[in-house]
């Protein structure tokens, strides 16, 4: 059996869990569980702490996991990335009170709280900024103003939680996360395959829908420069033989921009439809 480990709380677990449902695999219920075995697909699923899981899959314990960037670079271990989720998009960044720093170069000397103290140790190190680091649990905004650190190094995603404390970000992103599947360099447990494989298919339902629409036959090459598919549209004759159907994948992002540039160069009965699965 495969093994993989899934976030049980926090931002990364509802999103992960409904990830894996969508490319096919038995999700827990209650929250409480802690394992789960997928019968049929020969997989067991983990529920633990997001920190704790690029430790049980350096150590080898457990094959590959779900959990952030910023979490697996802060453990130091031996795992790496093998896909990007699309999901739990953040960035890790400095920050201080109001119009107090413009620039990395004036922490040094100074204490810095933190989360992610292994993350922030090494981009300190690396840049040879001597500062001392303050390890917190979270709510790491109140640092500064409850006076046990200068600035901070937190996740942000929106900004609000920055505001709210009356803090700013500054220096440039020490690193962009989201959501990573992870395994070992070298290590290609049986499963990993099929299941790095439907992941893809769930980011593509997710990122493509699938574009139908009529065109003139003199028209399709033009139509198809708008809508090039992932490798080339198919080409379908109607009945009428100076009209054909054209069908291709486009980003989801791009689907309205495409039909209002089809429309114009005259096609009709342009239809777009959700894509539930997919293997590419
Ligand atoms: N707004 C956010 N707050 C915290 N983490 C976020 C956010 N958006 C994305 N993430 C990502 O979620 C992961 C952190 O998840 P984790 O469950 O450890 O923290 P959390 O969501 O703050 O939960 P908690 O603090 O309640 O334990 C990181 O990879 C982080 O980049
Ligand atoms: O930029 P924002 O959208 O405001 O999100 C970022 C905030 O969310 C997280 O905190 P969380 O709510 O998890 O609390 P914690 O700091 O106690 O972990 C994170 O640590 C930041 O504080
Ligand atoms: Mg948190």
């Amino acid at each position: 059996m495969l093994r993989v480990a899934v976030p049980n709380k926090g931002s990364l677990s509802e999103a992960a869990t409904t990830m894996l449902t969508e490319a096919g695999y038995r999700q827990r219920r209650d929250n409480r569980e802690l394992v789960l075995t997928d019968q049929e697909n020969h997989v067991e699923f983990f529920y633990l702490r997001p920190r704790d899981i690029a430790v049980y899959v350096g150590a080898g314990t457990l094959d590959v996991g779900l959990t952030g960037r910023d979490l697996l670079l802060d453990a130091r271990v031996d795992a790496v990335e093998l896909l990007e989720l699309g999901f739990a998009a953040s960035t890790f960044r400095f920050a201080g009170p109001l119009g107090r720093y413009s620039d990395i170069d004036q922490l040094a000397g100074r204490r810095l709280a933190t989360s992610y103290d292994g993350l922030l140790r090494g981009y300190l190190a690396e840049r040879g900024i001597e500062a001392t680091v303050v390890r917190l649990d979270g709510a790491v905004e109140s640092s500064v103003r409850l006076g046990v650190a200068d600035a901070i190094a937190d996740v942000v995603e929106t900004g609000s939680t920055l505001r709210a404390a009356g803090m700013e970000t500054f220096g440039e992103p020490i690193l962009r996360s989201e959501a990573v599947l992870i395994g070992r360099d070298g290590h290609e447990p049986e499963g990993i395959d099929v299941l790095i494989r439907r992941l893809q298919g769930v980011l593509v339902a997710r990122r493509y829908v699938m574009m139908d629409y009529d065109i003139r036959a003199d028209l399709v090459d033009a139509a198809s420069a708008i809508t090039p598919g992932l490798e080339s549209p198919t080409i379908s004759p109607l009945r009428d033989g100076e009209w054909v159907a054209v069908r291709a994948m486009v980003l989801r992002t791009q689907t309205n921009r495409m039909m209002d540039e089809l429309y114009a160069l005259g096609a009709r009965a342009i239809l777009t439809s959700a894509i539930h699965a997919a293997r590419i």
